[in-house]
Order: C-alpha cells, then sequence, then structure tokens
C-alpha cells in the first residue's frame, strides 16, 4: 500500500424546520473552523426535478415530505465524500424547479449535511457522527419564511401562507418534528446561540485532533494544534536552527504539555486568606497529582525536568 492511510471525515447533520437556522449554523461552525477542510452539503441540492405534469399543478406539490428529495444520490454523495472521493453534487433551482448543472466537491475533514429532513431516513441518520436539531418558534419560521421566498424567490405572499397552511406545517409536525428526538444537540435560537455553536466546535476539534491511540487508550488527550504550536515543531526539526533556539523552543513545547497535563490532574477545592484578610476559594492538586509530577521528575531528561520544574513548584 502507497500514501497515507484515509481518514474518515466527521459528518454533522443539521435538521430542523424551514428557515429555522439550519444554514446560519453550518456557516457559524465553517467560520469558527477556518483552519480545517470543511464542506456544507444541502438537502435542498438533492430535490426530485418536477416532471411537466407535476410543474402545471405545482401549488399540489408537496416540497416537505420525504419522498420529495432523492435519497439515493443523496446517501452514495455522502458515501463518496466518506471515502475521500470527489463528487458531483446537483444544483436545485427554486425557480424553474429543476435539478440542474452540478458543483464539484471535494473529500473535507468535516462534512455538514443540512436540511429540513436529513434525520428522517435511518441509513443517512448513520452515517453522522453528530446531530444538531435547530429548535426555532413557528412564528420566526414563518415570518423568515416569507421574507424569504417572496424577495428571494419572487413568490406571491398568498401563495407562500397557502404552501405553509396545506404542506409546510402538516409536514413539520408528520416528519420533521418526530426527528428531534434522534439529535445529539438541541440548540434553541439558531445562529443566536453562539454558546452552542462554540461547544459545538470544541467538540468537533477535540474529536479532529483525536489520533488512533485515543481509541486504544481512552485516557490519552491530544493538544490540540495551532500556529504557535507547529511554528515551534518546525523550528526544532530545523538543522539551520541555532542551539539557543532549539533550546529555547523545546523547553516551551515541554512546558506546554505538563501544563495541559496538569489540567487533567485530580484537585479538591482549598480555602486561603489573602493578605487583606479575605477568604479566596481556589483548588488544591492532590497527593497523587503531586505523585505524578515527582515520578515524572526523577524519569524525565534534564530538560523536560527543567520544563517541570518550571510549573510546578513541588
Ligand atoms: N438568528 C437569526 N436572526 C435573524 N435572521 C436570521 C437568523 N438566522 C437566520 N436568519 C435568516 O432567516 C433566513 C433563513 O435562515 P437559514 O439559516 O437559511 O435557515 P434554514 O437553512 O433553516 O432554511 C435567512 O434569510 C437568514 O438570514
Ligand atoms: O421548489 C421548492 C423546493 C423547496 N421549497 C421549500 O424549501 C423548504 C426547505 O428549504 P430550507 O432551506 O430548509 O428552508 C421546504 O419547506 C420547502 O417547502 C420550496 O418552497 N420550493
Amino acid at each position: 500500500m502507497t500514501g497515507k492511510p484515509h481518514k474518515q471525515p466527521f459528518v454533522i447533520g443539521v435538521a430542523g424546520g424551514a428557515s429555522s437556522g439550519k444554514k446560519t449554523v453550518g456557516d457559524m461552525i465553517i467560520y469558527q473552523l477556518h483552519d480545517q477542510r470543511v464542506v456544507l452539503v444541502n438537502q435542498d441540492s438533492f430535490y426530485h426535478s418536477l416532471t411537466s405534469e407535476e410543474l402545471s399543478k405545482v401549488h399540489e406539490y408537496n416540497f416537505d415530505h420525504p419522498d420529495a428529495f432523492d435519497t439515493e444520490k443523496l446517501l452514495s454523495s455522502i458515501e463518496m465524500l466518506k471515502h475521500g472521493k470527489s463528487v458531483d453534487i446537483p444544483k436545485y433551482d427554486f425557480k424553474s424547479y429543476k435539478s440542474g448543472v452540478s458543483r464539484r466537491v471535494n473529500p473535507s475533514d468535516v462534512i455538514i449535511l443540512e436540511g429540513i429532513l436529513v434525520f428522517h431516513d435511518p441509513r443517512v441518520r448513520n452515517m453522522m457522527n453528530m446531530k444538531i436539531f435547530v429548535d426555532t418558534d413557528a412564528d420566526v419560521r414563518l415570518a423568515r419564511r416569507i421574507r424569504r421566498d417572496t424577495s428571494e424567490k419572487g413568490r406571491e405572499i398568498g401563495m407562500v401562507l397557502d404552501q405553509y397552511s396545506k404542506f409546510v406545517k402538516p409536514s413539520f409536525d408528520n416528519f420533521i418534528l418526530p426527528t428531534k428526538k434522534f439529535a445529539d444537540i438541541i440548540i434553541p435560537c439558531g445562529g443566536d446561540n453562539h454558546v452552542a455553536i462554540d461547544l459545538i466546535v470544541q467538540h468537533i476539534r477535540t474529536k479532529l485532533g483525536q489520533h488512533d491511540l485515543c481509541k486504544t487508550y481512552p485516557n490519552l488527550y491530544v493538544i490540540h494544534s495551532t500556529f504557535q504550536i507547529r511554528g515551534m515543531h518546525t523550528l526544532i526539526r530545523d538543522a539551520q536552527t541555532t542551539k539557543h533556539d532549539f533550546v529555547f523552543y523545546s523547553d516551551r513545547l515541554i512546558r506546554l504539555v505538563v501544563e495541559h497535563g496538569l489540567g487533567h490532574l485530580p484537585f479538591t477545592e482549598k480555602q486561603v486568606t489573602t493578605l487583606t484578610g479575605s477568604v479566596y476559594t481556589g483548588v488544591d492538586f492532590c497527593n497523587s497529582a503531586v505523585q505524578a509530577i515527582k515520578l515524572l521528575l526523577k524519569k524525565g531528561t534534564s530538560r523536560s525536568a527543567c520544563g517541570l520544574q518550571r510549573v510546578s513548584k513541588d
């Protein structure tokens, strides 16, 4: 075998009612994961093209029913991306109701699959590593839909309201809402929920940083790689780097490892009285933690011992 083994991408499903903010949430995740290869795939791309008969009675067509989508194509497309292959994803035109020219999507580290019914088919659901449901009140969704469909899709307000009461609302109650139970995370307020987005991004970063060794050793933690860390690794590997710089940057890297390790050690709450007489509640490392550091110091090389001593007085 040649080349690197293919690492499976992290697949995130984002479901919720129409105009709940699914795409906004997806875009916010992409924005925060700027240093990763992330691709957003929209379930809307997999709408079946309408036949001429369906077109003549478009007001009777239910775009919110699971059968409106080409789920087999969606499945095979995500499968290809999961296996590190590029895929042509169709483009659906909301004005002509037809699927047209495709866009080429390249394999990525993270795939975000967003759409009203992405949790409906168990085969699609099972491809996801994380499932998010965007929970936005029906009145907010309707208001956004009216604005979007009249301005962007050029539709009559009467038609938008008819479609809503005839298909959108019943399908939300019958098909979309029942998939909420499959979600790992439910986000109220969609894109306004910065706390939820931050937590999601943190989790994805942890998963992406996980080495295969983490599966064998569940208490192994991999420090998230930053540009600063990569820069220091570059310097200490460079044959041109001076001895002084090599020692300086190695020492900084060792300290980062030790400080990160200390964050995983057990601690107890401790209160101290400050010089001004007030009581400060902090934490104190448990005995076992101090013993672990002492053991490391005994076994460590002189350089790592030096790094350890700077972060632990004991
Ligand atoms: N938190 C928000 N506040 C105000 N408008 C929003 C918010 N989230 C989304 N929107 C707007 O609502 C519309 C639908 O949002 P979008 O993310 O495309 O929803 P979905 O993908 O669920 O259909 C868009 O016009 C978007 O700009
Ligand atoms: O031709 C079409 C195709 C779909 N719709 C509506 O779109 C929404 C789903 O898209 P979101 O981006 O998740 O909002 C769905 O409610 C369909 O009714 C349409 O109006 N016309």
